[in-house]
């Protein structure tokens, strides 16, 4: 059962090798279907073109997947205690072991080679104990190294094969995984999940489950492993809704982006909160008072008051000219008009289309009798073309935009900030002072606070629909227009496809449409504001305002969640003091709070110093069991005045040395952000990012707001009572900076630092 390692090496790389062919047979043969299909061309009607793009989109999801799990492709083994017979049939392949991989894996005759890490027969390697082996005798890592086996940890359950010495063992494969140099790119734990943090991967897709954690226990990485396990296992239920991913930032979202397609799952929606609404790109709100009044779960009340004080009435009768009749617009009118339109219950453009129809219809009719007054008595005429007359004229046109001008939500709020008038009348109870906060001048950016304001406003508003748009059906004909011009370049192609005159404009128009249609659900959902996605993973969601929960909660009507985050890390002004706080608006009790105690990142005497500093502050942490003693405490420089950025460039050569070859952050209050970015880059150049590092990239330097959720080899911060300072007099930020590290954590100083930095 077991021989030599060189033996089991051997062994096992053979049978690894083995699943690699028969990745590459099926990745072969996708190939090969899709090459035949697209081979079939653009003839045939539209519906076989329709599923011929259809297939070829699936094997090009395939042909994707296959290759993304290449990496690593296996990394367990089970072997299991004798099964009942029954049982042995029904996974079809006895007790021989199981091997555990990235997804499951058959060979022509449909025994299975290897089984996908979410599947339930999976499950043991990530759960069994000694107290509990479910079945399990020995569970076995393997580590490997392109397409051989290059390593193997024993983890033997079962006393008698403990006691025949079927086990090999190294430094224990989580170690190894830890060890690893950081590459600027998250990269998944698929093949060392812990038992606590499987429990949560492995929950139920129904409710919402809040992962508390200190930094470093895996909360980024357990929610993505656990979308990859939804994806899996609710796989017909969230094909069609999707998952969508929210993170802090977009630095942040690029760090994380490889992970699911290395679990073979792609087609997953992933925003930064300042990219929530479709179209605006918005950056963080900086001020925090701002973001603080923002974020208020009263801002729905003002947006709400701001959507109906653009229904107005007028203050007197007003003239209209349709067709050189003068008709009067009087105040009844429009309030009746303003009424009937209201009690519609429809957004504001759509029942903007009643309001219209009532004044014009009242319109129409007064200049019936109007006519019919001049012409001396009443006529039998056909007068049904009045309204239509009155719905062109000029002057009714400007009345009826006076009182209900169609709005869009980027139009709404930029005016609302720049015209302190609007938002008196709309925030009547709101602070002067608050309200000052608020101004800007119109067309200035939006922020990531504004994000949730304007999705308020868009559910308000509705469809918005510019006058001078052409209508609907005229979308049709352009697309026509432009297929015919395209056409005429396409001649030849289909010329030598033998096709002459075969395809017309108007089915090209409606190939386009049944492109649209049949877009994945990803690609639609991003685009719809509307769309109700099966599940939302939430990441470091102490961050979020009421407002942006709101948001989130409109986009997942039935509160399927993965809420991950850490209350102690919570810096934004508008963030979260506890998740009760947070949730309850939203989830009342109805959440599962679980926690994960175990940092695996930071080594446990960086880790110790940065809960002194948290506990100094008053902040109420949970603090998590560092795996690794490390093999450097924080090192301290002390400058004098002036001289941090020179120290900085002293110091940082030995630091790239330390962390040799990894990534190294220097992270470093706003202020002198500029001065430091310019210093190191003039040293070291293109080695040096911004974001969260590339493999181009060794050095970032950035913000403690910006390291948020990334981590390197080595941090320096500099100067850390400014990064205190700036947050109002918070430690959270300085505390999630403390922990971004794998090995090394320098401070350069000249303010004295804060208490608990140093063991007293
Ligand atoms: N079971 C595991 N096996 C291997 N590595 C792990 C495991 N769990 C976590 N890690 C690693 O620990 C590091 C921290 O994980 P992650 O970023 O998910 O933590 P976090 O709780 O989100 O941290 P923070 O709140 O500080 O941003 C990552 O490098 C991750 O890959």
């Amino acid at each position: 059962m077991s021989g030599t390692i060189e033996q089991d090496l051997l062994a096992e790389s053979q049978y690894v090798s083995r699943l690699y062919d028969r990745l590459d047979e099926l990745r072969a043969e996708k190939v090969q279907q899709l090459a035949r299909t697209r081979a079939t061309g653009a003839v045939g009607t539209f519906q076989n073109q329709s599923e011929r793009d259809s297939f070829a989109s699936l094997y090009e999801d395939r042909i994707a997947q296959l290759d993304a799990v290449q990496d690593r492709l296996v990394f367990g083994r089970l072997d299991l205690a004798e099964q009942g017979e029954a049982q042995a049939e029904s996974n079809g392949a006895g007790n021989s072991p199981r091997y555990i991989g990235r997804i499951g894996l058959s060979d022509e005759e449909l025994n299975r080679l290897m089984i996908d890490w979410r599947a339930s027969e999976a499950a043991p390697f990530y759960q069994a104990t000694a107290l509990n082996p479910r079945g399990v005798r020995r569970r076995r890592h393997l580590m490997l190294k392109g397409r051989t086996v290059a390593g193997i940890e024993d983890d033997v359950l079962d006393g008698t094969w403990l006691d025949e010495g079927h086990t090999h063992h190294g430094e224990g494969a989580l170690m190894a995984a830890l060890r690893e140099k950081r590459t600027g790119r998250m990269g998944d734990i698929v093949g060392t999940i812990q038992a606590e943090q499987d429990a949560i991967i492995r929950a139920d897709l129904p409710g919402a489950v809040v992962v508390q954690g200190g930094p470093g226990t895996g909360k980024t990485a357990v929610a993505l492993h656990r979308a990859a396990f939804l994806l899996y296992e609710y796989r017909e239920r969230l094909k069609h809704a999707g998952v969508l991913i929210v993170g802090p930032s977009n630095s942040f979202m690029r760090y994380i982006e490889r992970v699911l397609p290395s679990l073979g799952e792609t087609g997953v929606v992933m925003s930064s909160v300042g990219e929530l609404y479709h179209g605006v790109h918005a950056g963080p709100e900086t001020a925090r008072n701002v973001a603080r009044v923002k974020g208020r779960l009263s801002m729905a009340k003002v947006i709400g008051a701001a959507v109906r004080n653009r229904q107005r009435l007028l203050a007197e009768d007003r003239t209209v000219v349709v067709e050189g009749t003068r008709l009067t617009l009087t105040r009844g009118m429009v309030r009746n008009a303003r009424e009937r339109a209201r009690h519609t219950h429809k957004p504001y453009n759509e029942a903007r289309e009643t309001f219209t129809k009532v004044i014009v219809g009242d319109l129409a009719e007064q200049l019936r009798r109007k006519l019919e007054e001049s012409a001396g008595q009443p006529s039998a005429a056909d007068r049904s073309y009045l309204p239509q007359e009155v719905r062109e004229s000029w002057d009714v046109r400007v009345a009826i935009n006076l009182c209900w001008m169609p709005m869009t939500p980027q139009g709404l709020l930029s005016e609302l900030f720049a015209k302190p008038h609007l938002l008196e009348a709309a925030a009547p109870r709101m602070s002067p002072a608050d309200r000052d906060a608020l101004f800007r001048p119109a067309g200035s950016p939006f922020t990531e606070a504004d994000v949730p304001l304007l999705d308020e406003a868009a559910e308000l508003l509705g469809e918005f629909v510019n006058p001078q748009d052409l209508p609907d059906t005229s979308q049709y004909e352009r697309d026509v227009e432009n297929a015919k011009r395209a056409l005429d370049n396409m001649d030849t192609m289909l010329a030598n496809a033998g096709i002459d005159g075969v395809v017309t404009a108007e089915q090209v128009a409606a190939v386009n449409q049944e492109t649209a249609a049949s877009a994945s659900a990803a690609e639609r959902a991003v685009s719809d504001r509307t769309w109700a996605y099966g599940h939302i993973v939430v990441d470091e969601a102490q961050e979020l305002s009421p407002m942006q929960w709101r948001l989130l909660v409109r986009r997942c009507p039935m509160k399927s969640f993965t809420i991950v985050g850490d209350i102690a890390q919570t810096s934004a002004a508008s963030g979260a003091n506890s998740w009760a706080q947070a949730l309850e608006p939203f989830f009342a009790d109805r959440y599962k709070l679980e926690e994960l105690t175990v940092n695996y990142r930071t080594p446990a005497q960086i880790a110790d110093a940065a809960v002194r500093v948290a506990q100094a502050a008053g902040l109420r942490i949970t603090t998590p069991q560092a795996v690794r003693e490390g093999d450097w405490p924080p090192v301290i420089t002390t400058v004098g005045k002036g001289e941090l950025i020179q120290s900085l460039i002293e110091q940082l050569p030995d630091e790239l040395e330390y962390s040799a070859g990894g990534l190294q952050a220097v992270i470093v209050p706003q202020e002198l952000l500029a001065a430091a970015r310019a210093a190191v880059t003039e040293l070291y150049t293109e080695r040096v990012g911004t974001g969260s590092g590339g493999l181009a990239q060794d050095i970032v330097v950035i913000s403690a707001r910006e390291s948020k959720g990334l981590e390197f080899d080595g941090v320096m911060i500099v100067e850390p009572a400014l990064l205190v300072a700036e947050v109002d007099g918070g430690v959270g930020d300085l505390y999630v900076a403390m922990t971004r590290t794998t090995q090394r954590l320098h401070v350069i100083h000249n303010q004295p630092l804060p208490a608990g930095f140093t063991e007293a």
